[in-house]
């Protein structure tokens, strides 16, 4: 079974994966990006206030083309229980986002992308493995911010407000896929709320 964390910057995806590291030794915990060269190729663009974005989601996708063959499909084989913090949903919410501002400033009539999330979804569609839970962190975009630092171009109030409105329009989309946690809740609340729901997927698989 393949779970994924999901959230804005800050909305705490890294302390839940270490409580759950705890609760399931058994499990394969993994990331995006990736700690392979594509990963290191992919923070390079992130610490570029200049990187194209179209050129930034394909290094984000060929991370993912890699993890999905090096570490998520031999996992599933294996019948392991898969936790990524974050994945395909990630591409979805903040490569949309900043493609939508990419297309409104190459105009000159025409929008480049009529719709980028869609577009972003549409690259993954042939290629990837839809996740059977997805655990979705909900926090404001000025306590994400705050929490993350504001250390990079990705953690800034007004562009996580954009990639928080394409996470409600993929909830929205694939209700039955994601559980929302209130993420603004106390640790131990928003890990017991995960860890239930880890629980209940395990139960209906
Ligand atoms: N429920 C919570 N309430 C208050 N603070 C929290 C909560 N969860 C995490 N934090 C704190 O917020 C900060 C960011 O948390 P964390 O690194 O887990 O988030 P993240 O989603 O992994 O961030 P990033 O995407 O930027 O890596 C840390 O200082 C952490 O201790
Ligand atoms: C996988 C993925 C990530 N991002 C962004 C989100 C963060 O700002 C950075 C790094 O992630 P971290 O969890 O904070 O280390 O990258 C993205 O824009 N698109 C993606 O697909």
């Amino acid at each position: 079974m393949l779970v994924t964390l999901e959230g804005l910057d800050g909305s705490g995806k890294t302390t839940v994966r270490a409580a759950l590291e705890e609760r399931f030794p058994d499990a394969t915990f993994t990331r995006e990006p990736t700690n392979s060269w594509y990963g290191d190729a992919v923070y390079r663009s992130i610490e570029d206030d200049d990187a194209d974005p179209l050129a930034e989601l394909f290094l984000y996708t060929a991370d993912h083309a890699d993890h999905l063959s090096r570490v998520i499909e031999p996992a599933l084989e294996r019948g392991d229980l898969v936790i990524s913090d974050r994945y395909s949903d990630s591409r979805f919410a903040y490569q949309g986002a900043t493609l939508e501002a990419w297309s409104n400033r190459h105009t000159g009539g025409k929008r480049r992308l009529e719709d980028p999330l869609e577009y972003v979804v549409d690259v993954h569609e042939p290629i990837s493995i839809v996740p059977d839970l997805t655990i979705y962190l909900d926090v404001d975009p000025e306590t994400a911010a705050a929490r993350a630092g504001a250390t990079n171009k990705f953690e800034r109030a007004e562009y996580l407000e954009s990639v928080r409105a394409n996470y409600e329009r993929l909830i929205e989309r694939d209700s039955d896929r994601f559980v929302r946690i209130d993420a603004t809740r106390d640790p131990d609340d928003v890990l017991e709320r995960v860890e239930g729901a880890v629980y209940t997927a395990l139960e209906a698989e």
